[in-house]
C-alpha cells in the first residue's frame, strides 16, 4: 500500500509521506515554460498537458503523491457554465447565481463531458507506477461562493446573505454543485485515483452553526460512500473552529492550515482521523535552518495523530524557490520517521 494511502487510513508505515498543495504550477520553471501561449482552461482540458504538468513536481521533488492538474471550476466549465480563470485573480463567472432563474445554467455533470479527465488519468497512472494520484474537487460552499459572488471574495457577503436569506435557493444551488463535485471525483477514482481531496478552501469564513446547518450536509453528499474505494482528505483554510465538524463530513484525513498546531487539531478531531499539513507557506522564504526547525516541529506535533501526511497549510506560493520544496521532501524522508517515533506515536 502506498505510504500516503496507509497514513490516510491510520496505518502509518515506516515512510512519512509528503506532497504539496499546488505543487504543480508557477513555482516550477518547466511549468511556466510549458504554459506559454496556452490559457489555463485550455491546459486543463488537454490530456497531454494535464499529464505532463501533473508529473513535473513528482519527477523533480520525489513527492509521495501526484495531484491531478485541473481546477475546482473545471467541471463547471465542462458542463457549459460561462467562466474563465483569470491569471492573478482566479475564477470569474459571467452570469453569477443570485436568483432561482440563474440556476438554469447549472444542470447535471455527465461523465462524458469530462472524458479528457479519464484519458489523462489513465495515462498518468501508467507512468506513476507505485506513486498514488490524488483526485480532487471543490466543496459545494467554496464553489457556491465563486458562483454567487461572480469571482473571488474576501467577505463572501452575497453568499452568506443568500444562505441566511433564502435557504431553499441556497440548498438547491449546493445540491446541484454537490452532484457536480461528486461526479467529478467518481470519474477520477474510476480512472485510477487512489485518494481524493475535497477543497473547501473558504469554509473558514463561516460560523460553526451555519456550517453545520447549511454546508456540512452538502459536503457529506459529495464524500459519502467513497470510503469503500479510496481514502478521503477534507481541507479548508481558517477552520480551527470547524475541524470537528469537517471531520464529520465523511473523511479519513482532515487537512489543517498553519494556524492550528497539529497536536491541538488532532485532539479536537479525535483519534479516528489522520491529519494533513501544516507548514506555514510564508516560511518557504525564511532561511533554511529556520524553516527546517519549523518543519521538524510540524512532524513532532503530527505524531499525536494515527496518521500524518506532511504538507503545507495552504498552497505553494508562485514565488517559491522549487529547490526549497525538494529539500523539504528530503528532510521528511530522512528525518521524519525518527522524529515521529521520538515524539511518541507508536504505530
Ligand atoms: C480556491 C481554489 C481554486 N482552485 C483550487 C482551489 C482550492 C485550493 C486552494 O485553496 O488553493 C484547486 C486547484 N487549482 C489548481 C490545482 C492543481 C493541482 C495542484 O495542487 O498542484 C488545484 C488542486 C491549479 C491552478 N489553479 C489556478 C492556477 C494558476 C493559474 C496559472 O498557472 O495560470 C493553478 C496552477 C488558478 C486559480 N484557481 C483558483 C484560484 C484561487 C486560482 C489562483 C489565481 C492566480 O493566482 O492566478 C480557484
Amino acid at each position: 500500500m502506498p505510504a500516503l494511502v496507509a497514513a490516510a487510513r491510520g496505518r502509518q508505515g515506516t515512510r512519512l509521506p509528503v506532497w504539496f498543495m499546488r505543487q504543480a504550477g508557477r513555482s516550477l520553471p518547466e511549468y511556466r515554460e510549458l504554459r506559454v501561449g496556452t490559457r489555463m482552461l485550455d491546459a486543463c482540458s488537454d490530456p497531454g498537458m494535464i499529464h505532463e504538468i501533473t508529473m513535473q513536481p513528482v519527477r523533480r521533488h520525489r513527492v509521495d503523491a501526484a495531484i491531478f492538474f485541473s481546477d475546482i471550476v473545471l467541471p463547471l466549465k465542462a458542463m457549459g457554465v460561462d467562466l474563465d480563470i483569470v491569471a492573478g485573480t482566479g475564477p470569474v463567472i459571467a452570469r453569477p447565481v443570485r436568483t432561482r432563474a440563474d440556476l438554469d445554467q447549472l444542470g447535471e455533470l455527465d461523465p462524458s463531458q469530462v472524458g479528457f479527465v479519464t484519458e489523462a488519468i489513465t495515462s498518468l497512472v501508467g507512468e506513476l507506477g507505485a506513486t498514488p494520484l490524488i483526485g480532487f474537487a471543490g466543496a459545494p460552499f467554496t464553489l457556491a461562493s465563486y458562483m454567487v459572488e461572480g469571482g473571488p471574495s474576501k467577505d463572501h457577503a452575497l453568499t452568506k446573505s443568500m444562505m441566511a436569506g433564502d435557504p431553499e435557493l441556497w440548498d438547491e444551488l449546493c445540491r446541484r454543485l454537490a452532484q457536480v463535485s461528486r461526479t467529478f471525483l467518481q470519474v477520477q477514482v474510476d480512472a485510477g485515483a487512489q485518494a481524493v481531496q475535497l477543497f473547501d478552501s473558504w469554509a473558514g469564513a463561516l460560523a460553526e452553526e451555519d456550517y453545520r446547518a447549511r454546508v456540512l450536509p452538502h459536503s457529506q453528499a459529495v464524500l459519502g460512500g467513497l470510503e469503500r474505494e479510496v481514502p478521503r482528505i477534507h481541507f479548508g483554510v481558517g477552520t480551527a473552529e470547524l475541524l470537528p465538524a469537517m471531520a464529520e463530513a465523511g473523511t479519513e484525513v482532515v487537512g489543517v492550515d498553519w494556524r492550528t498546531p497539529l497536536d491541538v487539531a488532532s485532539r479536537r478531531i479525535g483519534p479516528g482521523h489522520a491529519v494533513q499539513g501544516n507548514l506555514d507557506p510564508a516560511l518557504l522564504l525564511a532561511p533554511w535552518e529556520v524553516l527546517a526547525e519549523r518543519l521538524r516541529e510540524v512532524i513532532r506535533r503530527g505524531a499525536v495523530a494515527p496518521g500524518h501526511i506532511v504538507n503545507l497549510g495552504h498552497g505553494v506560493p508562485p514565488s517559491t524557490d522549487p529547490d526549497v520544496l525538494t529539500r523539504i521532501v528530503e528532510l521528511v524522508h530522512t528525518e521524519g520517521p525518527a522524529l515521529r517515533a521520538e515524539a511518541g506515536h507508536t504505530d
